[in-house]
């Protein structure tokens, strides 16, 4: 049986994934070894790591208690795809855009997508600085997440933009983060957010606990955010 580790921590999130589905994940573990040895995309390549690092780490979004049946949702700073690819495969009917930086990573990105058979993704190379003053993209979101791209003031800057009035941004995090939210305070009011809930999440083939921080987007961003690229990450708002 393939995948068995991501089908018990996908039952335990209450996920009733098919096999044509879990075909698409094994699938996606044997690219991402594969362009792994060209490129580095991640430190995790192991079979049952890439099952609870990656696949069950990005299913964990569903704990938000978020229906994400066929909303707009960015992965910012989706690297070799996380959270948004596995988000994709378990709910197909999302309209998915993976933002990223970097160009190999991009190409990644978008031949998985195709290879997974996957309709409704957009890969943006881009800074998140430069796509959220286009307006294909400015307050046009249902739904940003990000994980391990910056830390929580940064990352509101980054993401909150993209965030519809009425829509949610969820960050990704691990470890001790009262005083990261303690700082992020500012900038999440600043950019029109209020801070909703931080849920903490353990599953039992995570190695350590998680959260997701759950900011809502209650007004609009002033069109002077985000800064130029780089300056959000060198001088977050306080
Ligand atoms: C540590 S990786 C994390 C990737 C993925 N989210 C994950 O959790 O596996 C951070 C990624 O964010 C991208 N990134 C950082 N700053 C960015 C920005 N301002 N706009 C777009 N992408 C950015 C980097 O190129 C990198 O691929």
């Amino acid at each position: 049986m393939i995948l068995p580790t991501l089908r018990t921590g996908a039952e335990e999130l209450g996920l009733r994934l098919s096999e044509e589905q879990f075909g698409q994940f094994e699938k996606y573990f044997h690219l991402l070894v594969e362009w792994n040895g060209r490129f580095n995309l991640t430190a995790v390549t192991d079979y049952t790591g890439v099952q609870t690092t990656h696949f069950l780490d990005s299913l964990s979004l569903v704990k938000s208690g978020i229906d994400f049946e066929s909303l707009k949702v960015i992965d910012i700073g989706a690297g070799a795809g996380f959270p948004g690819l596995p988000l994709k495969v378990a709910f197909p009917a999302i309209k998915l855009i993976l933002l990223e930086a970097t160009g190999k990573k991009a190409v990644f990105l978008k031949e998985t997508a195709a290879a997974l058979g996957l309709e409704g993704v957009t890969v943006l190379n881009a800074r998140a600085e430069d796509a959220a003053r286009q307006p294909d993209y400015r307050e046009r979101i249902d739904l940003a997440v990000s994980r391990a791209v910056a830390s929580l003031d940064t990352l509101c800057e980054l993401c909150l933009p993209f965030c519809r009035v009425g829509a949610t941004f969820i960050a990704m995090k691990k470890g001790e983060i009262a005083s990261e939210i303690e700082y992020a305070k500012a900038a999440i009011e600043t950019l029109g957010g209020r801070l909703y809930e931080v849920k903490e999440i353990s599953l039992a083939g995570l190695p350590d606990p998680r959260q997701l921080v759950i900011i809502e987007k209650i007004k609009r961003t002033p069109p002077e955010y985000p800064r130029r690229s780089g300056i959000p990450a060198k001088n977050p708002l306080r």
